[in-house]
């Protein structure tokens, strides 16, 4: 196996009594991307995760992490510590400091000073708490909360992150803060499997998808191949006046697939079979026609589309 492979798992099954939660699921994640797996409530998402992160033991199938074979039935202290696990309901100890907290991790996994008191100095300031580093847990925003167990998931310096829905309940600055700090780990070079409801946030970070289903996983491709095999481009085209002169010349252009009027604007959202030249011509075409265009806004359809052109659930 390529030493490239941070993830890969064969056949992976796991059942519950008769509720098959992930079922033969073939894995492949190269080492230092960000994986994003998608999926409705009760896909497989969870289960996954923590079969990964030990916490689960398979019914049947393999795992290995970083080319090494995952055992159940006995103990691999060193793969576990390759592996940091942020479950979606950690609970955190109110009465303690952020220092305090850290700090016991730390010591569960035998850091010895003065690297110690470096690493809590070094993920403190990563996850942006320096500051709080005295505060009660019990007064820190949701937002410092969560970056908190992500300080407490990489405090023993993993090199895989399993992130089970880090970001739900986060309000958008908070969400974009907790990216930024995604994006840092991911420069450093480990590799992050992030699962998520809210669309957006997985496609402004992951480097690929995979959408669960029903405990399968039917979709994992790198992200640029799914814009690339699934995105339509579209173009928002702004008009002075009225929009029937527009509409008139779009509807004998080559590339025009379809052009609906975008409710309250002047404007026609069109899809376009074509490269950024076509789109080119198309411009230079409408306005040698002398239609008074105000605005040519070429786009790609985002995930959140392409997702549901799969014709999947839509996530929650
Ligand atoms: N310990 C368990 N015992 C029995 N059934 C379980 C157990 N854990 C999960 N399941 C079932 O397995 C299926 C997959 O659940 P899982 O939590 O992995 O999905 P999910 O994609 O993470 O969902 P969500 O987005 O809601 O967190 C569900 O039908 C769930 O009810």
């Amino acid at each position: 196996m390529s030493s490239k492979v941070a993830v890969a798992t064969y056949g992976l099954t796991k059942q519950f009594e008769r509720q098959i939660a992930v079922s033969d699921l073939d894995l492949t994640i190269q080492t230092g991307e960000v994986y994003g797996l998608i999926g409705p409530n009760g896909a497989g998402k969870t289960t996954l995760i923590r079969m990964l992160a030990t916490a689960e033991e398979p019914t049947v199938g393999e795992i290995y992490i970083n080319g090494e074979r995952l055992l159940f039935n006995q103990p691999s202290p060193h793969l576990k510590r390759l592996i940091g696990y942020l479950p979606d309901d950690f609970p955190l100890y109110d009465d303690l400091t952020v220092w305090d907290y850290l700090e016991y991790f730390a010591r569960l996994y035998k850091l010895r000073n003065p690297h110690r008191t470096r690493r809590l100095h070094y993920v403190l300031d990563l996850v942006q708490l320096s500051h709080k580093r005295n505060s009660l847990i019990a007064t820190l925003s949701r937002g410092m909360k969560q970056r908190l167990s992500l300080a407490r998931t990489i405090i023993h310096e993993p090199i895989l992150l399993l992130l089970d829905e880090p970001v739900s309940g986060l309000d958008p600055i908070a969400r974009m803060q907790f990216r930024e700090i995604i994006r840092s780990l991911q420069e450093a070079g480990m590799t992050i499997l992030i699962s998520s409801h809210v669309l957006s946030d997985l496609a402004e970070l992951c480097t690929s998808i995979g959408i669960m289903e029903l405990g399968f996983l039917v979709e994992s491709a790198p992200l640029a191949e799914l814009y690339d095999r699934l995105s339509r481009q579209q173009i928002l085209i702004s008009t002075l006046g009225t929009l029937e002169p527009l509409e008139r010349h779009l509807k004998e252009h080559p590339g025009v697939r379809h052009a609906e009027v975008v409710t309250g604007q002047n404007t026609l959202r069109v899809n376009f079979d074509g490269d950024m030249e076509a789109a080119a011509d198309l411009l230079r075409s409408l306005i040698q026609s002398g239609i008074p265009i105000t605005g040519f806004n070429p786009t790609r359809e985002d995930l959140e589309t392409i997702f549901l052109k799969l014709g999947h659930q839509q996530a929650s």
